[in-house]
């Protein structure tokens, strides 16, 4: 017993990770993969292929697999010994899909464990080879199409949590349909990211997770069920195509702690798994995020990886089309809300690479020292001695909120309103404070409905690569203001160590009665020290910082409108 371990994977944008824990939530052993480095074949750029003319945005599933095959090579080079592992959930980049073909049921279930996966299932597996990406933007046509169809975003964000989104599997779904007939017509089922990662592990089509069905636009959240009418609409056609659709979808898993079967034999030979080993749902990387911590109200994640995303548990489910909704990955009754932005870490590695051009780095092992300085040596909104407040706008890529096309605006913001800046901007060392807190104010901006009526958290857990940065924290801090300060949790990767905990919860859940477990909330309340586990970064509200800041909203808001509409 003493020796179970339960392990929580990753599969996210740039990497797939794990980490392995006890059941004293003690880490045993955590690796990774880098895509673009171990898996260099693929020839992606931080994980992805993009096609700008179309705003496409995909991931080559065969290297996924790949990735795989070598993260558990690493798992076994560093010692891990399988035979221990008690159960396996994960996370996975959200609203990604991959289409499987008629074979795939059964290359799943007859896996040569003397060989890696990836020669095995791949291109055979499959009928579309790429799975579409959460920064793709090519499906403004379905989304307008179905939101019109629908009656409008509140209506379609009262159903399934969300306005259309671009990255949405639904309208990836009616894009491939429209653009790739044929691999729609031989597609046998479609899985999530996550739902794909579970069918690896099960050696079969695994059912679609409870929270991340949410990222869809095709699920019904207060009733539970696919909503028909979506359905209808991305698989055209009449009755039998719905029917068609809905059994490539297959059924959804209510329970984030079902015990889905034990680990395929391929594991069980080619690494020494035991057959016990059980497989838990696996769910979206955003869900798992909120498992890694023992949150209360008016306590607000901020995930700064790949995309960055503000996340908060609530038992309310209020809707609206700036933000997300989506039933809590492990707790009924409960609700994750969100607000996602393409542009995170990528924007902000764009600012300090122009930064270290004109400014190299007088710490050759800190890339990020010169982008610090600069963005810690000016006041709030780079406020001038005249009172000129700069507001900037960093959008490399497309954004999500506000809808807005890539672009870079620049903003003087004074007694005679909001203007362009001119020369009054020292680029690109102002961009560095500027980029942090336009990122802030966007949050403030939208996370309101989701906190108190003042819009002041109480405190902000930051988690992923970008929590490593102290400028990044204390500005996070300063506009943000949380009453009780910003904590950033140690372990690197909260959505791996969200899953771990997840398979443990899943295994040693108390029955309550028959069908009523433990909740998770309790279980992971009991084991968790806050002591080792996190670390206060920033002391967050500042008297007079959060209110200046509270001050430059609306004309922050105006810049956003400016931008979304040039
Ligand atoms: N010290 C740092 N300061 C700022 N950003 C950092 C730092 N260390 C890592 N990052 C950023 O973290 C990002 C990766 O974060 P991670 O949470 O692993 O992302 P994902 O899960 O999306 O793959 C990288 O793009 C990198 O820019
Ligand atoms: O699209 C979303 C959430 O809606 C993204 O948050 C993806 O889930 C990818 O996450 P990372 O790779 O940045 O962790």
């Amino acid at each position: 017993m003493s020796d179970d371990l339960y392990v929580g994977f990753d599969l996210s944008t740039q990497q797939i990770k794990v980490i392995a824990i006890n059941s004293k939530l003690e880490p045993i052993l955590q690796a990774y993969v880098e895509f673009d480095v171990d898996t260099p074949e693929y020839k992606t750029h931080k994980g992805v292929y993009t096609n700008p003319e179309l705003n496409e945005v995909f991931a080559p599933v065969a290297m996924w697999i790949k990735a795989f095959d070598i993260l558990l090579g690493k798992m076994q080079a560093a010692g891990l010994n399988f035979a221990n592992v008690r159960s396996i959930s994960g996370a996975g980049q959200q609203h990604g899909s991959v289409f499987w073909s008629a074979e795939a049921e059964r290359l799943l279930a007859s896996l040569n464990p003397d060989f890696p996966l990836e020669p095995q299932l791949s291109p055979k597996a499959f009928s579309h080879d790429m799975s579409p990406n959460w920064q793709d933007h090519s499906t403004a046509d379905e989304c307008d199409y179905l939101e019109q169809k629908v009656g409008g975003a509140e209506i379609l964000a009262h159903i399934t949590g969300s306005k259309t989104h671009h990255r949405f599997t639904g309208p990836q779904i009616l894009r491939v349909r429209h653009r790739h007939p044929s691999r729609y017509e031989d597609t046998a089922r479609i899985s999530l990211v996550s739902s794909f990662f579970a069918s690896l592990l099960l050696g079969a089509i695994a059912p679609l997770d409870v929270s991340d069905v949410c990222g869809m636009n095709l699920w019904d959240i207060p009733n539970e069920k696919f909503d028909e009418e979506i359905i209808q609409l991305v698989a055209g056609g009449g009755e039998d195509e719905k029917t068609e659709l809905l059994h490539k979808l297959g059924k959804v898993e209510p329970d984030g702690g079902k015990n889905l079967g034990p680990i395929n034999d391929y594991y069980v030979k080619r690494y020494g798994f035991s057959k016990d080993c059980t497989i838990t749902p696996i769910t979206g990387d955003n869900p798992a995020t909120i498992l890694a911590l023992p949150l209360r109200p008016l306590d607000v994640i901020v995930s700064l990886g790949t995309s960055t995303t503000l996340l908060v548990s609530t038992p309310v489910y209020k809707t609206s089309p700036s933000y997300h909704m989506f039933s809590h990955p492990t707790s009924k009754g409960l609700y994750m809300g969100m607000l996602c932005y393409c542009n995170g870490s990528l924007a902000r590695e764009k600012v300090r690479d122009e930064i270290n051009a004109v400014k190299p780095s007088s710490h050759a092992s800190d890339v990020w020292a010169s982008f610090n300085e600069a963005a810690l040596s000016v006041p709030p909104l780079g406020t001038t001695a005249r009172g000129q407040k700069k507001l900037g706008i960093y959008f490399p890529l497309p954004e999500i909120v506000p809808d807005c096309k890539a672009g870079t605006w620049r903003f003087i913001s004074d007694g005679n309103g909001l203007h362009e800046a001119r020369n009054e901007w020292d680029i690109p060392l102002a961009d560095a404070r500027a980029i942090l807190e336009s990122q802030n104010l966007s949050m403030r901006l939208r996370a309101g409905p989701l906190l108190s009526s003042t819009g002041q958290p109480r405190r902000v857990y930051v988690v992923g690569g970008g929590s490593r940065n102290p400028a990044i924290c204390q500005v996070t801090g300063e506009v943000l203001g949380p009453s009780e300060g910003v904590y950033r949790l140690e372990l690197s990767n909260a959505c791996a160590l969200g899953s771990a905990y997840k398979a443990l919860w899943a295994v040693q859940r108390k029955v309550i009665k028959e069908g009523v477990y433990e909740s998770f909330e309790d279980f992971l309340s009991e084991r968790w020290d806050e002591k080792t586990m996190i670390n206060s970064v920033d002391v967050g509200y500042r008297s007079g910082v959060w209110e200046k800041y509270g001050a430059a909203l609306a004309a922050f808001n105006e810049a956003e409108k400016f931008a979304a509409n040039s």
